[in-house]
């Protein structure tokens, strides 16, 4: 089939991709000119294992160019993938979306697919619907089909080849007829539906994954509190199929471009149609929360940060990716720079981001060893394998103090204290005077959640 495909991003470029591999002819289109002229010399602009690869294998029926009208005009199927970012409110900007529609109206020449890929509020796609039969030629007929996407960064190209299921909402059965025919060949389930319905699903889905998150970092702050071990917990209650092993690994909260946004821009949806999403709504709270945890537990032991030299290790919202956006660790970056901390950063993708954000402001160094070397203080904020694979005992002799703060409990405890560390982590058993203090951290939670909750009704 002939594809079109707007914005080369995570979910663009992975979809062009896996299309191609399948035997489709794709054109991928992006108004960033850089983005366009790296690919088209063979160059991949973000990190994702396995994606050079199968842009390499696939490049006889893979194009990349700016030349949206060329590209939309005798496309069978225009998936649009373009950002979706938040806006200050929480509700979610279109702008590009909007832009690509309007292109896409005024370019085609023939019947078309019109696919929303981007994760959209409910009732984009009947709005896109409306605007492609009032604006695109008299003579092309549109159908507009909600296909949201359901890969996480890091394994894009996995989850994208062996999807649990795809979502399509479609009004007509043509468009039911050719998106079955696109993924034939892919071999997985489908769930059939209305198109508000599917974007809805994207939605739940996401949000129900923090709600996962944001649920299983409470159990583990009570955990701190009452000496169990989350872990254990995590382990003991995911093993219930009802409950699922997955999404329960407590940390320093969840980040990345989709999370946050998710949740924020559903919680706005619902109070746009007078309706307050309690639950979604304590998930966020809890999360914001759970960002700076490893700092107060550092503040413990060292008071203030003026003057310390303080290692980062991860700067990516998670491994395997080398995105920022919405990173607990970048945050905490910004908050320590405030607090006169001298920062010294490692990640083994996302170091780019970090020096064109803070410039100077941070040292970023290209190994863990010269990040922990001198420093008063590490935290980790991301478990690359490089950090789950570490020795142990070289922060013991490459810091100045061995004092290890982990937000994603990458060691066993007993063995970090055996190397010599003094290692704080999430939900793990921790000591009597540290029970103190976080009790009385508790109270403040529990005072601030009355204040928002007073602010919900
Ligand atoms: N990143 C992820 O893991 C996932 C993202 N999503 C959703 O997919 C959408 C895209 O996300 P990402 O791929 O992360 O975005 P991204 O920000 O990485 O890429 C978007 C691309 O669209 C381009 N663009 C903007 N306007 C355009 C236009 N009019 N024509 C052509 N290109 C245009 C931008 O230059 C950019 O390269 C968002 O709605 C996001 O919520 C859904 C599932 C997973
Ligand atoms: O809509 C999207 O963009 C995507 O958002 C997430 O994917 P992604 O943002 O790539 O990353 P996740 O693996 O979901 O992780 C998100 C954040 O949660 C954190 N997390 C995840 C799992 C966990 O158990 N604990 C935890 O703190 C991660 O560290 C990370 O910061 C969803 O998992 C995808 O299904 C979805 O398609």
């Amino acid at each position: 089939m002939k594809i079109a495909i707007a914005g080369t991003g995570y979910v663009g470029l992975v979809t062009a991709a896996c299309l191609a591999d399948k035997g489709h002819d794709v054109t991928c289109v992006d108004v960033n000119e850089e983005k366009i002229r790296l690919l088209n010399e063979g160059i991949v602009p973000i990190y994702e294992p396995g994606l050079d690869s199968l842009i390499q294998r696939n490049g006889v029926r893979l194009r990349f160019t700016t030349n949206d009208v060329e590209a939309y005009q005798r496309a069978e199927v225009i998936m649009i993938a373009v950002g979706t970012p938040p806006q200050p409110d929480g509700s979610v900007r279109l702008d590009d979306v909007w832009g690509a529609l309007r292109r896409i109206a005024g370019a085609a020449e023939r019947d078309c697919l019109v696919v929303i890929k981007s994760t959209v509020p409910v009732g984009t796609g009947d709005e896109a619907a409306r605007f492609l039969a009032e604006n695109g030629r008299p003579e092309v007929k549109f159908d507009v089909v909600s296909n949201p996407e359901f890969l996480s960064q890091g394994t894009a190209v996995r989850d994208t080849l062996q999807a649990p299921r795809i979502v399509l909402g479609v009004d007509s059965d043509r468009a039911e007829r050719v998106m079955k025919e696109l993924y034939a060949p892919f071999a997985l389930p489908y769930v059939v539906t209305d198109r508000r319905s599917a974007e809805m699903i994207k939605y739940a889905a996401n949000v129900f994954l923090a709600l996962k998150i944001s649920y299983i970092n409470e159990i583990a702050n009570v955990c701190e509190l009452v000496g169990a071990d989350i872990q254990a917990v995590a382990e003991g209650i995911g093993m219930d199929p009802r409950i699922g092993r997955r999404f329960l690994r407590a940390g320093v909260g969840y980040g990345g471009s989709c999370l946050p946004k998710d949740a924020n821009a559903l919680y706005s949806l619902a109070a746009s149609h007078g309706y307050s999403l309690k639950t979604v709504w304590a998930a966020i709270d809890v999360n914001e929360k759970q960002k700076w945890k490893l700092l107060d537990k550092a503040r413990l032991h060292i008071g203030d940060f003026r003057n310390r030299t303080v290692a980062v290790l991860g700067a990516a919202f998670k491994p395997g990716t080398d995105d920022v956006r919405e990173s607990p660790a970048l945050a905490n970056i910004e908050r320590l720079i405030s607090e006169g901390a001298v920062v010294r950063v490692w990640d083994p993708a996302a170091l780019g981001h970090v020096s064109r954000r803070f410039g100077d402001a941070v040292v970023c160094c290209e190994t863990i060893e010269e990040a922990i070397r001198g420093a008063d203080v590490c935290f980790i904020f991301t478990e690359w394998p490089a950090v789950l694979q570490f020795d142990l005992h070289c922060y013991k002799t490459l810091m100045k103090t061995p004092l290890v703060v982990d937000g994603r409990n990458c060691y066993d405890p007993k063995a970090a204290e055996a190397a010599g560390l003094i290692y704080e982590s999430i939900g793990r058993p921790v000591g009597h005077r540290q029970l103190k203090v976080d009790r009385a951290v508790d109270v403040l939670q529990c005072a601030s959640a009355a204040f928002f909750r007073k602010q919900c009704e």
